[in-house]
C-alpha cells in the first residue's frame, strides 16, 4: 500500500509495533546478558578484564571501541543463542506442492511455528547446549563448534522476513551492554534481600518478547 494511502491508524500501529520489536527486544536481552554474567563470575571477569584492557579509564564506550572488544560480542551471541528475545516465529506453507519437513508431508496453506528457542539448545548442534559458554563464538573456542552451528544460530529468523534490526543491534546491545559494565561494579542482592548466585531463577516466561520468569534485581556497588 501506498505510504499516501495509509490511514492515521495504520501509521500509529506501524510506529508502535517498530518499537516494540525495536526497544523491547534490545532491553530484555541486555537484561538476560547481565543476569547470566551475574550468574557466572567468571564470564562476568571476563568482560570486565577486557573492557578494562581496551578502554583503560576512558570514561565511556563509543561504536568506535566495539570492534576492540570480541569477548563482549560473544556474550551478546552467547545471550540470544540462549534466550532469544523472539522465541517464535510464524510461517505459512505457501508452495503448492506444499513442504516435506523431517519426512513428513505438510500442505500449502498449513501454519508452523519455528521455535528458535528450541533450536538454541539443540543437542545435535550445541555442546553442552544449556550452559552459558560464550567461548564457542571465538576463534579459539571453534572446536566446540559443530557443522550445524550456521543453521542453527537464528536469533533474528531467517529468509525474506529476517529481523531488519540485526544488523542495528549487533551494535546497540553490546555497547549498552559495554556502557554498563566498563568502570562499573555489579553485584546481586545481598542475602536477606535476594536470592543470591545458587538461587538464580535463569528460567525465560513465553510471550511476545521472552522475558526472565524472574526480573533481574541488580545492586550498582561502585564506580571506578
Ligand atoms: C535483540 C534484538 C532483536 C531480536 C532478537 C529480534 C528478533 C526478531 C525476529 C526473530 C524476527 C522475526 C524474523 C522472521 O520472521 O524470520 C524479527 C522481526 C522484526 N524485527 Fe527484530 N529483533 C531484534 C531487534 C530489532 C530492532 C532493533 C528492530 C528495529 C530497529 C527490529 C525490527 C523488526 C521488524 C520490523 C520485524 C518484522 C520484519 C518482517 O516481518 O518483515 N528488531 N525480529
Amino acid at each position: 500500500m501506498a505510504m499516501s494511502k495509509l490511514t492515521r491508524q495504520q501509521i500509529t500501529t506501524f510506529l508502535t509495533d517498530m518499537f516494540i520489536a525495536a526497544s523491547d527486544t534490545s532491553t530484555v536481552t541486555v537484561q538476560w546478558a547481565m543476569a547470566e554474567l551475574l550468574h557466572h563470575p567468571d564470564k562476568m571477569a571476563k568482560v570486565k578484564a577486557e573492557l578494562a584492557e581496551q578502554l583503560g579509564f576512558k570514561g565511556f564506550v563509543t561504536e568506535s571501541d566495539l570492534s576492540k572488544l570480541p569477548y563482549l560480542h560473544a556474550v551478546v551471541k552467547e545471550t540470544l543463542r540462549l534466550h532469544p528475545a523472539v522465541p517464535l516465529i510464524p510461517r505459512e506453507v505457501v508452495a503448492d506442492d506444499g513442504v516435506f519437513l523431517g519426512g513428513f508431508h505438510v500442505p500449502k496453506g498449513t501454519g508452523i511455528v519455528v521455535n528458535l528457542w528450541a533450536i538454541g539448545r539443540d543437542e545435535n548442534a550445541w555442546p553442552r547446549p544449556q550452559e552459558f559458554i560464550p567461548e564457542r563464538f571465538l576463534a579459539a573456542g571453534q572446536e566446540v563448534h559443530s557443522s550445524m552451528v550456521k543453521e542453527a544460530y537464528r536469533p533474528f529468523g531467517a529468509g525474506r522476513r529476517v529481523c531488519p534490526g540485526m544488523e542495528y543491534t549487533a551494535r546497540s546491545v553490546p555497547l549498552l551492554l559495554a556502557s554498563i559494565l566498563h568502570r562499573n561494579e555489579w553485584r546481586l542482592p545481598a542475602d536477606g534481600d535476594g536470592v543470591g548466585l545458587e538461587g538464580m531463577d535463569l528460567r525465560d516466561r513465553y510471550g511476545t518478547v521472552l522475558n526472565p520468569a524472574t526480573p533481574l534485581h541488580a545492586v550498582l556497588v561502585s564506580t571506578v
